[in-house]
């Protein structure tokens, strides 16, 4: 990995520990795994989503050899000179390159990247270089299929119009498609107690759904429903598909946004590569229960809203929030009670102050 050089302000932002998953195997055997292309996948994506609200997807159909090739491009980007990426990039607000730094509200990590719109195939940053635009541009093509799909299954499995969730949101006129390419280098410093460094805390992803690619490093973790954060082994050659906020409210609260957040590799390991494609929809498409999933009778949750409304809000806040806390109409939507179990370790807790000059110094 190549030193950055990057601003003495983005140096010395208070890194936060982050407590180890303590689901252990179980927690990872827990992660749902749907064959996108058998019989039952509608069912089975369903059954995820209801269940963890994650899962693993195989038999997507995307060519090995895309993911590989945008994961070669992004890391020579990530290993030029700081002011090079925010020159190509511009400084992320919150399009461009980012460092160490998430949102504007003072989350941190121990990541840097690239978050870039995408519109009609063409991935808007005119300046990147002209290799990692077209890997980005492929990428992009193929994971808005995968996208598609797992669309046109969820809504197959909730019993309304299979092109109902896709139209909202894969190609759609004045649409919001993002993706977001995350590099977090080894961090050569060991946080106290049982814990690592968070590359990105937690957080739910607030679009309809998420889709993710990693390389071989490992760092991702869920919440499961019963409060316990499990591990997700990694896997480059399948995808894995997140809830989002905007789901959980038209399926009123059928399905549940997951939580997720990323411990960073520790020294010796590899860096950590993972390309999120999130699946927003117009900003004024109205976010409410869609009618047909409603029992006769059942109240909406969540007072209405639109994309637009939810995004500004959502970048109000900070990733930890429960944003969706401010749109429900009553107790019984929020947040399950589950303890986390893990006392002696407390997420985001900043690091002592000698292990923060320490990092300034190394990264
Ligand atoms: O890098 C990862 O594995 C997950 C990152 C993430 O959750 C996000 O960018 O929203
Ligand atoms: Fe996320």
């Amino acid at each position: 990995m190549v030193a950055i050089t990057a601003p003495s302000s983005v140096d010395q932002i208070p890194l936060m520990r982050c407590p180890k998953a303590n689901a252990g195997q179980a927690g990872a055997a827990a992660i749902p795994c749907v064959d996108l292309s058998a019989p039952g996948a509608a069912a089975a994506v369903a059954e995820a989503c209801r269940s963890v609200g994650f899962f693993r997807a195989t038999n997507h159909g995307v060519p090995a050899g895309v993911a590989d090739a945008l994961e070669s491009r992004a890391m020579a980007f990530f290993a030029l000179p700081a002011q090079d990426k925010l020159d190509m990039s511009g400084a992320a607000r919150p399009l461009g390159y980012g460092s160490k730094s998430i949102g504007s509200n003072g989350d941190v990590g121990w990541l840097e990247y690239l978050l870039l719109s995408v519109t009609a195939n063409s991935v808007k940053i005119s300046s990147l270089p002209p290799s990692l635009r077209q890997a980005l541009e492929e990428y992009t093509a193929a994971v808005r299929e995968v996208g598609g799909r797992v669309l046109e299954l969820i809504a197959e499995g909730l019993g309304v119009d299979r092109a109902l969730l896709r139209g909202m949101v894969v190609g759609r006129e004045g649409g919001d498609e993002l993706v977001r390419v995350n590099h977090y280098p080894p961090c050569p410093l060991r946080a106290p107690g049982d814990c690592g460094v968070t590359g990105f805390g937690e957080h739910t992803d607030p679009q309809i759904i998420s889709v993710l690619w990693s390389n071989c490093t490992a760092g991702l973790q869920i919440k499961l429903r019963d409060g316990r954060w499990a591990p997700v082994p990694p896997d480059p050659e399948s995808f894995f598909v997140n809830v989002g906020d905007s789901l959980q409210v038209l399926t009123n609260g059928r399905f549940r946004s997951v939580k997720h957040r990323v411990v960073a590799p520790a020294e010796g390991a590899g860096s950590r590569l993972s390309v999120i494609y999130f699946g927003g929809t117009a900003p004024s498409q109205r976010i409410a229960p869609l009618p047909q999933v409603m029992r006769d009778g059942e109240q909406s949750l969540y007072r209405e809203f639109t994309w637009g409304e939810y995004k500004r809000a959502a970048y109000k806040t900070r990733l930890a929030d429960h944003r969706l806390g401010p749109f429900e109409l009553r107790a019984a939507s929020s947040e399950p009670a589950a303890a986390d179990p893990q006392p002696h370790c407390s997420s985001g807790t900043c690091m002592p102050q000698q292990q923060q000059q320490q990092v300034a110094k190394v990264y």
